[in-house]
């Protein structure tokens, strides 16, 4: 696939804990393309209410979900490839950053309660309580084929995730 082919913007996607910073920044070192933490789009009362324990509504995301959309639309003027990590648990949501284009792909990350619940557990300073990993499945709605995602299970080391989204992409060879 010669890079003019390959989508400008990568989007991780998945709920909470389900490995998009860790997944979107490896991934981003072996493409050579910048990574952006989605989280750091929140407005401050974002990260107020989920770190005092509630979900946020479709209301509190629109500006960040917005704001998302504007840096992949500068991404794409400015001729960039971007990964981005962001939980885009609605179709809603994912139109939002897709916004029509076709050169916005999704990356899911696909695991079990159990195996992200283990993760959040154990995860040192960040924000997100463990508790709010429930609202997160039940607001999770799964991309579907017509929305053709990159579809990938978690249960797996790092470096093979990776691995399975560059085969997915048709980037089989291994880069620096
Ligand atoms: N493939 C993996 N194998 C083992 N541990 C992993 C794997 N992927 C991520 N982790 C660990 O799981 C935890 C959650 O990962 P990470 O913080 O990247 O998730 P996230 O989706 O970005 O979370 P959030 O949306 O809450 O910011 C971290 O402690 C991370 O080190
Ligand atoms: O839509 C949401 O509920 C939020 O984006 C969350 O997914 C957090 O941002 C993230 O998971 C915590 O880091």
């Amino acid at each position: 696939m010669a890079t003019s082919d390959l989508p400008h913007a990568l989007v991780i996607m998945g709920v909470s804990g389900s490995g998009k910073s860790t997944i979107g920044e490896a991934l981003g070192r072996r493409l050579g393309w910048r990574f952006e933490d989605g989280d750091s789009f929140h407005p401050p009362a974002n990260v107020a209410k989920m770190s005092a324990g509630h979900p946020l509504t479709d209301e509190d995301r629109r500006p960040w979900l917005q704001a998302i959309a504007d840096e992949i639309a500068r991404c794409r003027a400015a001729g960039e490839h971007v990964i981005i990590a962001c939980s885009a648990l609605k179709k809603a949501y994912r139109d939002i950053l897709v916004a029509g284009h076709s050169d916005v792909r999704m990356v899911y990350l696909r695991g079990s309660r159990e195996l992200i619940a283990d993760r959040m557990e154990h995860r040192q300073g960040h924000f997100m309580p463990p508790g709010l990993l429930a609202s997160q499945f039940a607001t999770l709605e799964a991309p579907a084929a017509g929305e053709h995602p990159i579809a990938v299970s978690i249960d797996a080391p790092v470096a093979a995730i990776v691995d399975d989204i560059l085969q997915q992409l048709n980037i089989g060879q291994r880069r620096a």
